[in-house]
């Protein structure tokens, strides 16, 4: 083997490149890894891949500047003996591609994924579309949770509008000291959800959240309970554990404790499991069940019930009066039956409300803690069973005209002892104490009004909302009090009073004259608007036509 040295004090290799032969040349002071990468480069391959000589025999050379020379003749060929070792810098770079590579498949993966997403939300909008009423459900599920959130920050049973001065007095240890009722305006079924009622065919009632303990007596004030007997009494001063207190003293009062054979401590628990299964709607609340039922027990001591009337009679009067609208969902029949809901279905559109109502109060007393009737027999059970739902039925207002049209009639030749007569008697009396509002002194009427117009105005925009009809009367774009409360008072409320004022007398002073009242004053607050709403139109006239 010849040298591979010269006089500058170099040296050269020959490589056998695919057949083809590369001279190396390099320093004779050279580094390995220098000539490491000038074998590398000659060879084109990646400096970092390990690589030996082997010579023309087939033994292996080191590849170090101290090598072997060889000749043009018996060139080396280079194997690459394992994957590149890399330098600090190429790992670096490599761990930088290989995180780019990673992010960019990620990226690819993600839109993968949305695509995928995409293509199974719309599938199952295609579910939902193809189940037809279902989607409209979970929207009104959405829109049930949202009108909810806004009603727990704007606690809606709620005196509206109006600022009543107390008149009346309850003795302070008879409801506040907490051994009584407690106070329970914002309770979980603060909600106007029809969806959630209709969801639920089997209905459970709510049953009280705390038992009742044993308590002191209560005590009313006298004041308050001959304001009680009123049709004047002022329902808005009362908390929810004071209008129990009521309640409770009323049905004490008039005999049916003893009467039925109450346990006095199952009565507050079925006060607490009615006020418990009613919402908290602007109207249809627990506070409307209280004022139709202190109008009743008024109407019974007003016209003396109690002398024409069997206790029976009376307990059927005063149960119907507190459990006619339970569970109300805020919407009313007519949306029942456009939006197709359950109740609508459950009861084949035939007063669903009402039937629904019924169902409830009766679920609430086949439960034994609540079940004032336990002490009552099967036959007594029964006779009142069917006579307060009979009761809470005549209230669904499509029935108005029926049930006045058989009264009027009954009228001509009125039988205090004719089963039937008494029984559509009964249905008038609850009839009148449910929409008596306007009964009562304006400043105790007219935030109801604002509570009803607040109940309607939801209904529409709902039915709005949901493409579904919408009665004139609830639409917030055309209705006044007065275009409200006119046509109700002259059509509706008048009559109906005047004629069972016709058997008792003494509702005249007491009950249609108010009514009388009422309606003359929206007639005049009628045309006061419309005559300022006149001055308005005529104000915006521009002053070119004014000189015409
Ligand atoms: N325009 C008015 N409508 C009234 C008023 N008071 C009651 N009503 C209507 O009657 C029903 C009564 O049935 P309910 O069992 O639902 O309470 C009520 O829904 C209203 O539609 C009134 O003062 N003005
Ligand atoms: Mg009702
Ligand atoms: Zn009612």
């Amino acid at each position: 083997m010849g040298s591979g040295g010269s006089a500058l004090g170099t040296r050269s290799i020959y490589l056998d490149l695919d057949g083809r032969v590369q001279q190396v040349v390099f320093g004779s002071r050279c580094s390995t890894a220098h000539l490491n990468d000038l074998v590398c480069d000659s060879a084109g391959i990646n400096r970092c891949t390990p690589i030996s000589l082997i010579d023309s025999n087939g033994a292996t050379v080191s590849l170090d500047p101290g090598m072997p020379y060889n000749t043009h003749s018996t060139p080396y060929k280079i194997i690459q003996v394992g994957t590149p070792q890399l330098s600090q810098r190429d790992t670096i770079l490599r761990d930088c591609l290989s995180q780019m590579a990673e992010q960019i498949a990620s990226a690819f993966r993600i839109q993968e994924q949305r695509t995928e997403f995409s293509s199974r939300i719309a599938m199952l909008e295609k579910r939902l579309d193809a189940e037809g009423l279902k989607l409209v459900e979970i929207d009104k599920c959405k829109n049930d949770i949202r009108a909810l959130k806004d009603k727990m920050m704007n606690c809606p049973d709620r005196k509206c509008n109006s600022n009543l001065t107390r008149s009346l007095s309850v003795h302070s240890n008879d409801t506040r000291g907490g051994a009584h009722y407690s106070a329970n305006r914002n309770s979980p079924r603060s909600m106007s959800n029809p969806t959630l009622t209709m969801a639920c065919l089997d209905y459970k009632p709510r049953t009280p959240r705390r038992d009742v303990p044993a308590y002191p007596k209560y005590m009313l004030s006298q004041e308050t309970i001959h304001a009680l007997k009123q049709p004047t009494f002022d329902v808005w001063q009362w908390e929810h554990n004071e209008m129990l207190s009521c309640l409770e003293h009323m049905f004490h009062d008039l005999g049916l404790v003893s009467e039925f054979n109450i346990n006095p401590i199952t009565l507050k628990r079925w006060l607490l499991a009615v006020q418990e299964n009613y919402r908290n709607n602007p109207f249809h609340n627990f506070r409307h069940c209280f004022c139709v039922t202190q109008m009743m027990y008024g109407v019974i001591h007003h016209c003396n019930l109690q002398e024409i009337f069997t206790a029976m009679d009376l307990g059927i009067l005063m149960i119907a009066a507190a459990c006619h609208d339970l569970d109300h969902p805020g919407y009313n029949n007519a949306y029942q039956v456009n939006a197709r809901t359950e109740l609508a279905v459950r009861y084949n559109d035939v007063s669903p409300l009402e039937n629904h109502h019924a169902a409830v109060a009766f679920h609430i007393l086949s439960t034994p803690e609540t079940n004032i009737l336990s002490g009552v027999t099967h036959h007594a059970f029964t006779h009142i069973r069917q006579g307060v739902i009979e009761l809470i039925l005549s209230t669904d207002m499509a029935r108005h005209g029926e049930i006045l049209a058989s009264f009027r009639e009954y009228l001509k030749d009125f039988d205090f002892g004719n089963p039937e007569h008494m029984k559509v008697l009964k249905m008038m009396l609850i009839k009148c104490c449910d929409i008596s509002n306007e009964v009562r002194p304006m400043e105790v009427s007219e935030p109801w009004l604002d509570c009803l117009l607040e109940e309607y105005f939801m209904q529409s925009d709902r039915e709005k909302q949901e493409g579904l009809p919408f009665a004139a009367f609830m639409d917030r774009d055309t209705v006044t009090k007065p275009s409200a409360q006119i046509g109700f008072l002259s059509f509706v409320l008048i009559p109906l009073f005047e004629a069972v004022s016709q058997l008792f007398p003494q509702m005249e002073e007491t009950m249609v004259h108010p009514l009388r009242e009422s309606r003359d004053h929206y007639q005049e607050l009628s045309v006061l608007q419309e005559t300022l709403s006149k001055k308005k139109s005529a104000d915006k006239v521009p002053e070119g036509d004014d000189a015409k």
